[in-house]
């Protein structure tokens, strides 16, 4: 396979630095080998006038929901999943899954994301789009075992393990897996008991929605007499390993606990937002030391799997939140975008040095929104979009060049997602 050298571009490195640099890939190994001037290898990608970044990290959402972008909006939470979410999902096929993650994957490739953890139905499926389009990935099978008899129960937490076990590595490693209860409350305490301990011999991570808005804080208060995190801890749960989806309502014992766990904290702003969940202490927690990364959430509550958006929403409800404009600046969110979001998923991806996974994105610089050019980490938050993106690479692989997709088609994606969609939406009417 041999060397693809990411040519005559400007790069950011690990620190928030940027200079003119070549990046060299070894791609057999899918690692960077060298940033420096002048570099040759087999093969050349054009990045004059542009941008190199870490590919970047969508570390919580539930791809193929981008079936179901737009049916159900301007609700909180609860409303939004048991009256719309939900009752849709019931109806949702192997082949509307792999529909609508492959929609989401090209919108992702197309936006620069060369990672992301999923957690939703049918991930054989997942597996087989993840496999075709390049990317990585950590996957898992949402389990929720309330409203569920025992029996069934118990049976969703064996499916989700099962899936974890058997498919951690595929794709020549480039997906890995976890065990994913959905959350402390669609999760019983006695599935979480009999079941976290076997992710752990299975040396699996536990991905879980917590502390997301108020209404799910006080039943767990309440029926438990302590705190969501307390609680969490006590099942086995807050392993450094492990990664909380939104993390919004927090008392300070809480993101003590984080700190002291090394649990990382997957910050949804949009979602967070769309839904009136609340402002995370994002500030508070970077402070702390726990590791944070960014998620779009599904796209039915974003309404898109863009990670640009995530920074500036970041940034932006970091600083209402923090009543303090200089909170969650430029850099913070670059690096939870990226290296943080890696590091929150366990892959060595997110930096561009020698030794990295070759990960990344080039982005064009010309456009009227990102002149002139005072300051690039700065563009890439505040002005920047996933449309200015010119190639995407990942595992050394070139996903898409010059905004074309390579590695799927986007077109018949497209299309497949609309009739999947549809029918989807008639199965349930
Ligand atoms: N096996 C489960 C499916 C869980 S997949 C993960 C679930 O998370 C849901 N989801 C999406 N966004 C959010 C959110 O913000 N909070 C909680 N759940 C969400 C999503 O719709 C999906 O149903 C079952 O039997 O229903
Ligand atoms: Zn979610």
């Amino acid at each position: 396979m041999g060397t693809l050298v990411v040519k005559d571009g400007r790069v950011l490195r690990p620190d928030g630095s940027i200079d003119r640099a070549d990046v060299r890939i070894d791609r057999t190994a899918g690692r960077i080998d060298a940033i420096g001037a002048d570099l040759f290898g087999d093969d050349h990608l054009d990045a004059s006038g542009g941008l190199v970044v870490p590919g970047l990290v969508n570390a919580h959402t539930h791809v193929a929901m981008t079936l179901l972008r737009g049916v159900a909006d301007d609700k909180p939470l609860q409303a939004w999943l048991e009256e719309d979410i939900w009752p849709l999902e019931a109806h949702l096929t192997p082949s509307a899954v792999r529909a609508g993650t492959e929609l989401g994957l090209v919108e992702m490739i197309r936006s620069g994301t060369t990672a992301f953890a999923d957690m939703y139905f049918h991930m054989p499926e997942v597996v087989a789009a993840v496999e075709k389009s390049g990317l990585r990935a950590r996957l898992g099978y949402g389990s929720i075992t309330v409203g569920k008899d025992a029996d069934a129960a118990r049976q969703e937490c064996r499916d989700g393990l099962a899936f974890a076990r058997e498919y951690d590595g595929a794709a020549d490693g480039r997906i890995r897996t976890a065990f994913m209860p959905h959350s402390l409350t669609t999760v019983g305490e006695q599935f979480l008991r009999e079941f976290v301990p076997e992710a752990r011999a299975a040396d699996l991570p536990v991905h879980l929605h917590a502390n997301e808005n108020r209404e799910e804080v006080a039943p767990i208060v309440e029926e438990h007499g302590q705190r969501p995190l307390a609680y969490a801890a006590d099942c086995g749960l807050l392993d450094a390993d492990d990664f909380l989806a939104h993390a919004v309502h927090l008392a300070d014992g809480e993101i003590d606990l984080l700190a002291e766990r090394g649990t990382g904290v997957v910050h949804c702003p949009a979602s967070n937002m769309k839904l009136a969940s609340g402002m995370a202490p994002v500030q508070r927690l970077l402070d702390a030391g726990v590791p944070v990364a960014l998620g779009t959430d599904g796209a039915a509550s974003n309404n898109d799997l863009d990670v640009f958006g995530e920074m500036r929403d970041a940034a932006l409800v970091g600083k209402l939140a923090a009543d303090d404009a200089s909170a969650v600046d430029a850099q913070s969110a670059v690096e939870m975008a990226t290296a943080g979001g890696a590091d929150v998923l366990g892959f060595e991806s997110g930096r561009i040095e020698a030794g990295a996974n070759a990960d990344l994105a080039v982005l064009d610089l010309d456009a009227p929104h990102l002149t002139p050019q005072h300051d690039l980490v700065s563009h890439l938050v505040y002005a920047a979009r996933g449309s200015d993106v010119r190639h995407t690479v990942c595992d050394g692989q070139v996903l898409m060049a010059d905004r074309e997709v390579q590695t799927l088609d986007a077109d018949a994606v497209r299309e497949r997602a609309i009739s999947e969609a549809t029918a989807l939406l008639d199965r349930a009417a």
